[in-house]
């Protein structure tokens, strides 16, 4: 048989962002609705933080529960708020007061900030509107006299019950993820139990003859070897996005021959396996590039290239639709910054729809910036740049200058300022960045001042760990410590 030339050529289209994430996306709320069936009730002081709630929390009572007082004054009838007029202090309602003299024409009762408003009383006069008795201690005042001028009208200073929230209204809705806020707006309810989402196991793996465990006191750096820098930073990235108590699985390094079995092992354990996997390296057109054809055997390929930089080989795979249980796996360029910038834009994403939360929340905020410097575009597809955003003064020529001390609107704007070399190998363009923002692909050169798009990066605040190698998966396949 006569020999022929052929070219290598992708076989995988490349796909755009926008229906990256709509795959992605629609994936995760199918393995989202697939966990639902896991989700459990915790007491509200044991429940992990970073959690997301599996059904909407309503309010048992109204919030205040009763009518109280906005500021320390005398709760009065408005009619008795005329210049001069003395009314009698008949008594006291302090925070946690539960019966109070009822006020009538003539009389008054001291009010306490957040204390109930007695009966009878239509609002309340602050105690810098009244005079009392010079020689009287604070506690003894029996008579006081208005000093305002104004007409008093019913409800002033006044916080109506229910007036920050009605009972039954719906005060976190299905898909929050507890933090902060939402622990105390539980307290406030007294609510003691929630239903809370299980999310799914997550595994990374790094696959790459080359790559060298980071930090062992043995690993040596030989010719042609580099230290594995993805698997020590999505691991961290994944600590911080899984509530707490959750776990990654760390599985370690694959050398490119390990690669297919330790990938098919750890998404088939008996159906105990991990339900999201994300490996980094071995993806592009190298002949030893065999984990997307791998997962491409085991499963359904939704996209297999991606039309941005970094991250152009980024493959996504999931289970196929009759599979149990499900499972996703992202497979990241090797490049540290291409796997920084997928997990970004789409693995940290897909977690938090397939843990619950509302996908309008799990994608990064876009704002709009202006260039700090002019910025080259790619000639050939859309590119994610690493950047600092910050509030600046515009200067008098249209240039900016750091000041952190702007408050008027009008006169600042936020900036853009590109970290640097922004190679797919050099991490350092992650180092100090917030956001990523879009450059749209063209010869051309963006002037300072442009406005762009900017995705400003999440600050999850977790609490998950890492959990050496996976079940059935070898020790020795998982980083020691
Ligand atoms: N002929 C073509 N070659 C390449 C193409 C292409 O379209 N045609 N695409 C390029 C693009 S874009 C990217 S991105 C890379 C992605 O390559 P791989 O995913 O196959 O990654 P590797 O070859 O395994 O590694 C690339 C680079 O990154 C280093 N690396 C890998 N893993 C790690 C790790 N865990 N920690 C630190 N560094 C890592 C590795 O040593 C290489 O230097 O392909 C282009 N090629
Ligand atoms: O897309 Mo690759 O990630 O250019 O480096």
């Amino acid at each position: 048989m006569a020999a022929s030339w052929h070219k290598q050529a992708s076989p995988f289209p490349m796909v755009d962002m926008e229906a990256a994430w709509r795959q992605v996306l629609d994936e995760s709320e199918r393995m989202a609705q697939w966990l639902s069936g896991a989700s459990r009730e915790c007491a509200l002081n044991e429940c992990p933080s970073g959690s997301t709630l599996a059904e909407s929390v309503v309010a048992p009572f109204a919030m205040p529960p009763f009518a109280a007082s906005v500021k320390d004054g005398y709760a009065v009838r408005v009619a008795d708020a005329v210049r001069g007029r003395q009314l009698t202090v008949v008594g006291r309602s302090m925070a946690g007061s539960a019966h109070v003299e009822l006020v009538q024409l003539g009389t008054c009762v001291y009010v306490a900030t957040g204390a109930p408003i007695p009966d009878g009383a239509e609002a309340v006069l602050p105690v810098e509107e009244v005079l009392q008795m010079e020689a009287e201690g604070r506690s003894a005042v029996r008579i006081i006299r208005v000093d305002r001028d104004a007409p008093l009208s019913v409800g002033h200073e006044v916080r109506a019950a229910g007036a920050d929230v009605q009972a039954g209204e719906t005060v976190l809705a299905a898909g929050a993820r507890i933090g902060p806020s939402e622990r105390g707006i539980l307290a406030t309810f007294g609510v003691r139990r929630v239903r809370v989402r299980a999310w799914p196991r997550v595994a990374v793996l790094s696959t790459g003859n080359e790559l060298v465990e980071a930090g062992d006191a043995h690993s040596e750096l030989a010719p042609g070897q580099v230290y594995d820098s993805n698997r020590p930073m999505l691991l961290a990235a994944l600590q911080q996005l899984l509530p707490t108590g959750g776990e990654v699985l760390d599985l370690g390094i694959a050398s490119d021959a390990e690669a297919a079995a330790r990938i098919e092992r750890a998404l088939d354990e008996g159906g105990d396996g991990v339900q999201v996997l994300v490996v980094s390296g071995g993806v592009s057109m190298g002949e030893s590039d065999l984990v997307k054809p791998t997962l491409q055997r085991l499963g359904r390929m939704h996209f297999g290239r991606l039309m941005m930089k970094p991250g152009k080989p980024m493959s996504f795979i999931t289970s196929r639709v009759e599979q149990r249980p499900p499972w996703m796996a992202f497979a990241m360029p090797g490049n540290p910054v291409s796997a920084a910038v997928c997990y970004q834009l789409l693995v940290a994403p897909a977690l938090r729809v397939a843990g619950g939360m509302p996908r309008a929340h799990a994608l990064p905020l876009r704002v709009v910036a202006s260039l700090a410097h002019p910025v080259q575009c790619d000639a050939e597809r859309p590119e994610f740049q690493r950047a600092q955003l910050a509030l600046r003064r515009r200067d008098g020529d249209g240039g900016a200058a750091a000041d952190a001390s702007v408050w008027d609107a009008s006169c600042c704007e936020v900036t853009a300022t590109v970290t640097g070399r922004q190679a797919s190998s050099r991490l350092q363009s992650m180092y100090g960045a917030n956001a990523l923002v879009y450059i749209p692909q063209g010869g051309g050169r963006l002037p300072l001042g442009t406005p762009v798009l900017a995705l400003v990066l999440h600050t999850d605040t977790g609490g998950g760990a890492v959990k050496a190698s996976a079940p059935g998966v070898p020790d020795g396949a998982a980083s020691c410590c």
